[in-house]
């Protein structure tokens, strides 16, 4: 099997440590001798972190817009370009301050290249003198800050070096109750041993290990390749009776009833199908918490009968 190329995404608000941990990990990453690409998004018409990034590292910047809103599509594209110009082992991408997790792992995986990469896990950075002062935030960034959080795998407390232990437990038992199974830990400069990052099967363990006990999971992704055409009305009985801890479906299909190939795009419970004019490959993208994997892979199966 070909390896797949990892994506790690780093999010976290402004300033609070995500240039010097994508900094950190690309040092680390290039004495391990791996292949890596960086996307950085930034909402300002000039990058000031790309110069952070050394010339041999592919990177491809994003400017004046943020991944999740307004240039999702150029940001699929370009990671597209990315995966097709380059054998990678992994692609960092910086998020904006204010990009929310799931838009941004939503953008990541376009079925045109979803069974090409792993999203290994979301890192999010937290100055954690600005979450103590969050009261001062608008309540929209306070509930963004807390998103950023509720959605990673790893959660890196950042600046860290002048709190009192006793500040560092209430913080850690604040941030854990928003989000109980991220790896939490305190940094200085986003500091950290880059197989935090990298050993995040984590994310997979976890799930598996939780499936049985039923407790909240973090975000998952769960592709599906379509061999057959499906028929449209047992599809949507399907879709009917999927958990709505789904937030998210997206991709291509051919139905019985039609030889056209039509996007599907799911979001609040909102089905929309349109005709494509190019051949696509039939995967399905599903984003969601408390995924199924293995439940979803038999439904799926036998929809996808001839
Ligand atoms: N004192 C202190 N400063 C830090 C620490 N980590 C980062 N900084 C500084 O905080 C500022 C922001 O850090 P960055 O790593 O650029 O943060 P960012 O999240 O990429 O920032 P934006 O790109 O503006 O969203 C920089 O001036 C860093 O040098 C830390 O642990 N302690």
């Amino acid at each position: 099997m070909i390896n797949k190329t990892e994506i790690y995404i780093l999010s976290g608000f402004l300033g609070s440590g995500k240039t010097s941990l994508l900094k950190n990990a690309l040092k680390q990453e290039k004495e391990n001798g791996r292949q890596i690409a960086v996307i950085m998004n930034e909402l300002g018409k000039v990058s000031i972190d790309s110069d952070e990034v050394e010339e041999d590292t592919p990177l491809k910047e994003l400017l004046n817009g943020c991944v999740c809103c307004t240039i999702q599509g150029q940001f699929e594209t370009q990671l597209h370009s990315l995966l097709q110009e380059n054998k990678l082992d992994a692609i960092y991408i910086e998020t904006t301050g204010v990009a929310h997790p799931i838009e941004v792992l939503d953008a990541c995986m376009s079925p045109l290249f979803a069974n090409d990469v792993v999203v290994k896990c979301i890192v999010t950075t937290v100055d954690v003198h600005r979450w103590q002062d969050r009261g001062s935030l608008s309540i929209q960034l306070q509930k963004l800050l807390q998103e950023q959080i509720r959605h990673a795998d790893v959660i890196l407390l950042n600046k860290a070096d002048t709190l009192s232990e006793s500040a560092k437990a209430a913080l850690l038992y604040e941030v854990q109750s928003i989000n109980p199974q991220a790896a939490c830990v305190f940094t200085s400069y986003s500091s950290i041993q880059l197989k935090l990052l990298t050993s995040a099967k984590l994310s997979e363990k976890q799930a598996h290990q939780q499936a049985h006990v039923e407790k909240q999971l973090h975000l998952k992704t769960f592709v599906y390749e379509f061999k057959n055409s499906v028929d449209l009305e047992k599809f949507e009985d399907w879709l009917r009776h999927t958990p709505d801890t789904i937030y998210r479906m997206k991709g291509y299909l051919r139905f019985t009833h039609s030889t056209d190939t039509y996007s599907f795009q799911y979001s609040y419970g909102m089905p929309l199908y349109m005709k494509e004019l190019l051949k696509m490959p039939t995967n399905l993208v599903i984003i969601g918490e408390n995924l199924r994997h293995e439940q979803l892979k038999k439904e799926l199966t036998t929809l996808d009968q001839v």
